[in-house]
């Protein structure tokens, strides 16, 4: 095997991987919470792939209702290495037409009351999230989605909003005005809590329609989005096949696996022990360095 084991969240219309070898669906228990489903875990070639359907089995949670921090958790505790986030997107620029797949870099956080970190109960911890995406990660995607015949877009900053509705027009102008690219309602807190759970994070959008600051096209809706990624999905589960073919043969370490080592303020012989055990999987580099007995 080659060290990399890609963690994959499939979101609206990729509500499975496709082809994996030796394919096993697995439920996993998390300390926060129900995650949206069971873990598919298999390989293509030598890297593992473990994948996750974002809003569940027939899409059942909105984008509210999806506990990031128990699918992340879930995905940790399989011992992914890397998180590769799939996502649909409405598209606030004219270049970035419906089907086009765009790396995401950069991200502008709208979205309130979602549980946006895994510290606070005893254990507190400040990651850095100036690049909230690994440039590393995202490279590779791109090339492979490159290969699996994808209109890919490198880079662009994506507005996350609450939803469940659409932006309103007023809304629509003013992420362009802030000079966002894309728009969709999931990639936060999700990219926050892969970076406190020490995963490189990246995020392929599917241009699936233009929201509604334009004044040429019919404003966004479901109908259109599901058409769209309907013609998006298989080159989504190409792109996975391509990624395990460009990825290098080892995983090199990368800054994002340590991040903890200099994020966590809390002085470690004051780590109560259910912090601890919550954090076990997120946090278990630290946890098994620094073993204490505070209660
Ligand atoms: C089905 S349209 C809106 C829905 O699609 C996107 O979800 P995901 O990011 O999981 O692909 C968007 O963020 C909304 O949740
Ligand atoms: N226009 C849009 N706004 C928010 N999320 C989306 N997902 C797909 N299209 C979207």
């Amino acid at each position: 095997m080659s060290g990399w084991h890609i963690g994959v969240i499939g979101g609206s219309g990729l509500y499975e991987p496709g082809a994996l070898e030796d394919a096993q669906e697995i439920a996993v228990k998390s300390a926060f919470g129900e995650p949206s489903g069971p873990i598919t875990t298999g390989r293509i070639g030598p890297v593992r792939f473990t994948f996750i359907a974002r809003h569940g089995e027939g899409h059942a949670l909105s984008p509210s209702h999806v506990n990031y921090r128990a699918n992340v958790d879930v995905l940790k505790r399989a011992g992914v290495t890397d998180l590769l986030a799939i996502s649909a997107i409405g598209s606030l620029q004219e270049e970035l037409a419906p089907g086009t797949f765009v790396a995401v870099d950069q991200l502008i956080d709208r979205t309130t009351g979602r549980e946006r970190s895994f510290f606070g109960n005893g254990i507190v911890a400040h990651v850095p999230l100036a690049d909230p995406v690994c440039p590393r990660l995202s490279g590779h995607v791109a090339k492979a989605a490159a290969k699996a015949g994808a209109k890919i877009h490198k880079g662009g900053t994506y507005v996350a909003i609450e939803g469940p509705q659409f932006s309103t027009r007023a809304e629509s102008h003013m992420y362009r005005a802030w000079g966002a690219d894309v728009v969709g309602m999931t990639a936060m807190p999700e990219a926050r809590l892969a970076r406190e759970a020490e995963l490189p994070y990246a995020l392929i959008g599917m241009v699936t329609d233009y929201d509604c600051w334009r004044d040429a096209q019919d404003d966004v809706d479901v109908t259109d989005i599901l058409r769209v990624m309907k013609g998006n999905a298989d080159t989504a589960k190409a792109m996975l096949s391509k990624l395990a073919q460009v990825l290098p043969k080892t995983r090199s370490a990368s800054p994002i696996d340590t991040i903890l080592d200099s994020a966590i303020i809390t002085p470690r012989d004051q780590w109560p022990v259910s912090a601890r055990t919550r954090l076990d999987a997120v946090a278990g580099r630290m946890i098994e360095i620094f073993p204490t007995t505070k209660e």
